[in-house]
């Protein structure tokens, strides 16, 4: 891709890239079940937050799941270090097209309505034209996708995309396999990855 082919089009994830939704999670766990068990941060492994809770003991899974499906959770979120600022920065780069792009809970009643509340109190009316609302990212087409999940699959095998695994407490121990790419935080340099990306 690059500007002989139009410009360079940014897919940026919303929960573990724009706003904290681990932080959250756990912060909202102690609160409501101060005498439960809790998984600390580091000790976060896999995308699924439900899973391990489980897997600690079998009714904590419902628990930490009540968590995020509350009202006020996904509006709460506080922003990930730098995303605000890289996203207004983005937005106005020459050549480029940045969307948030992010899937929603099955149980989805208060997490749609939050997430595009969330997206316009935080970064304002022009990002909430540029939201994709989906549960496959896959069928999107761009050129990157900002993701925290590690493996992300859908309908389409071979997506446009190349993804950029953003690094989260979840994720910060897999090992990549060339040419996979990471992005750190947004204190990395996510320019560079764009501007390899305009050069292919
Ligand atoms: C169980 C579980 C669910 N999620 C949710 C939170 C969001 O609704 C989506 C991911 O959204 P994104 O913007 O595409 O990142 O899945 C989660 O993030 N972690 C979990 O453990
Ligand atoms: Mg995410």
């Amino acid at each position: 891709m690059g500007s002989a082919a139009g410009p360079l089009r940014v897919l940026v994830d919303m929960d573990g890239v724009l706003a904290d939704f681990e932080g959250a999670v756990l912060r909202d766990f102690r609160a409501r079940f101060p005498g439960e068990p809790q998984v600390e941060l580091p000790a976060r492994r896999g995308f699924s937050v439900r899973e391990q809770y489980r897997c600690l003991r079998e009714d904590l899974g419902a628990k930490v799941a009540s968590i995020y499906e509350s009202p006020g959770f996904f509006l709460g979120l506080d922003p990930i270090p730098g995303a605000l600022e890289a996203m207004q920065e983005m937005i106005r780069m020459q050549d480029t097209e940045v969307f948030i792009c992010t899937s929603p809970l099955r149980k989805y009643e208060h997490c749609i309505v939050e997430k595009y509340k969330w997206v316009e109190k935080h970064l304002g009316p022009e990002f909430v034209e540029r939201i994709i609302l989906t549960r496959d990212k896959t069928v999107v087409s761009a050129d990157l996708l900002f993701d925290d999940k590690d493996t992300i699959r859908g309908a389409e095998l071979n997506p446009s995309w190349e993804h950029i695994l953003f690094t989260c407490c979840h994720n910060r121990h897999i090992q990549l396999q060339a040419p996979r790419r990471r992005l750190l935080s947004w204190a990395d340099d996510w320019k560079s990855i764009l501007e390899s990306k305009r050069r292919q």
